[in-house]
């Protein structure tokens, strides 16, 4: 059996060469005289699985490492009989991780006192949901726009598009999509970001296309720049517009989702796939074999300060935003890489999820606000 896989997908060949022969390839540049021999196609976003990529391939099988799914014609796989498998949720903690590393940034940064502010989600599906639980768990006025589970019930806040986006901070992970009854491609557009209040604070790391980036630039204009932004997806990636690059607080190469275990639980989990698409017994490799540990097992806190200071200082010393940020803007100015958005993409410093580290702190207060904001923390 054949098997490409994009270069990108760590463990590939770990996982995947007990079934057959694994070829890594640079998936941005896939085309289909690469695939046309192969029975198994691994992806990640950045490869647009279309009829005219598979038509006349032996392909069979098509996995993608993600959560999006926006760069795959399900509905010409489907025609096709092609089987497809995705990793839904298995990055979502680092999102979550992401949105409360750019919160912290502009707390410390900017005095953004985002604890006691009103926040909005828009989406709430697997990363939605774990950002919405996390502000909850820690006591915040939180929100969230989603049409599509507004009837689900239960006691989750949900609201209309316009109660969300009165909000102090708006988080934003809803898919990219273009049709149905509440397609969100420009969903973010000239007339909503009008409702936005100066001060407001956005994080987007869903999928570019949601916002639409010029009238954002016009909106920031608008508010004499008094709109804080936290930017991880953009229109037309791998080019991204540096006329908001230069506009925003935090400006990341679509990386939210980048976390090591993340990653590996993506490979993983279209591992799993294929092997039940195969009628295979999945060898016992669990998740948490496939997955590593963080280099910062565990963290004693002293309370004292105010949360947010708590949390910003724990937050950063296992992830700080700032970091991808300054890289970003570091490799434009230096312009060596060819691409220089992919190149970052490639060359990601590893970072782990806060999950993998222990809390500890002097106070059980403390104790608990930090496993709300998504640390491990035990009994002690
Ligand atoms: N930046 C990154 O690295 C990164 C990482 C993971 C996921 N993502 C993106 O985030 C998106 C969300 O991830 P997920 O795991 O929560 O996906 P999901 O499929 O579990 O949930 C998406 C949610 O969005 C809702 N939704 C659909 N249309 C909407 C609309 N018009 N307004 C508001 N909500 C709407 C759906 O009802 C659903 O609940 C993914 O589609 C992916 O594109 C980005
Ligand atoms: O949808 C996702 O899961 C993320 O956007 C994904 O992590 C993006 O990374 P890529 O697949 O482009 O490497």
């Amino acid at each position: 059996m054949k098997i490409i896989a994009d270069e990108n997908m760590p463990n590939a060949e770990a996982l995947f060469s007990h079934l057959g022969t694994v070829e890594l390839v640079n998936g941005r540049a896939l085309t289909h005289d690469q695939i046309k021999n192969a029975d198994v196609l691994l992806v990640r976003s950045v490869t647009k699985v279309t009829r005219d990529l598979l038509e006349g391939s032996s392909v069979r099988f098509v996995g993608s490492a993600t959560i999006g799914v926006d760069h795959i014609d399900l509905k010409y796989l489907a025609e096709a009989n092609v089987a497809f498998s995705s990793a839904p949720g298995c990055n979502a903690e680092a999102v979550a991780d992401y949105v409360f590393s750019g919160l912290s940034y502009l707390y410390l940064t900017k005095g953004l006192h985002w604890l006691s502010k009103k926040i909005g989600v828009i989406g709430y599906g697997n990363v939605g949901k774990s950002v919405y639980e996390r502000f909850a768990r820690m006591g915040c006025q939180v929100c969230v726009y989603d049409p599509l589970k507004m009837d689900s019930g239960g006691s989750v806040n949900f609201v209309s598009l316009t109660d969300v986006l009165a909000c102090d901070v708006i988080s934003l992970h809803a898919p990219l999509t273009h049709s149905g009854s509440y397609p969100t491609k420009g969903m973010l557009g000239a007339e909503a970001l009008s409702q936005l209040s100066a001060g407001a604070a956005i994080i987007s790391a869903g999928r570019g296309g949601v916002i639409d980036e010029q009238a954002l630039i016009e909106r920031h204009a608008q508010l004499n720049g008094d709109l804080h932004l936290v930017l991880d997806v953009w229109d037309d990636e791998p080019n991204i517009n540096q006329a908001l690059v230069s506009i925003v607080d935090i400006a990341t190469p679509h990386i939210a989702g980048y976390s090591k275990q993340g990653r590996e639980k993506g490979t993983w989990m279209v591992y799993q796939a294929l092997c039940q698409y195969l009628k295979l017994n999945t060898p016992g490799i669990s998740s948490k074999d496939a997955m590593s540990d963080g280099w910062l097992s565990a963290i004693r806190v002293r309370a004292g300060g105010s949360q947010e200071e708590m949390l910003a200082r724990s937050i950063h010393a296992i992830y700080d935003v700032a970091r991808d940020d300054a890289r970003l803007r570091f490799k434009y100015r230096e312009n060596k890489e060819n691409n220089v958005f992919d190149w970052l993409r490639k060359h990601y410093i590893e970072r782990d999820e806060l999950n993998t580290c222990f809390m500890g702190a002097d106070i059980s207060i403390a104790h608990n606000f930090l496993g709300a904001a998504g640390f491990s923390v035990n009994n002690k």
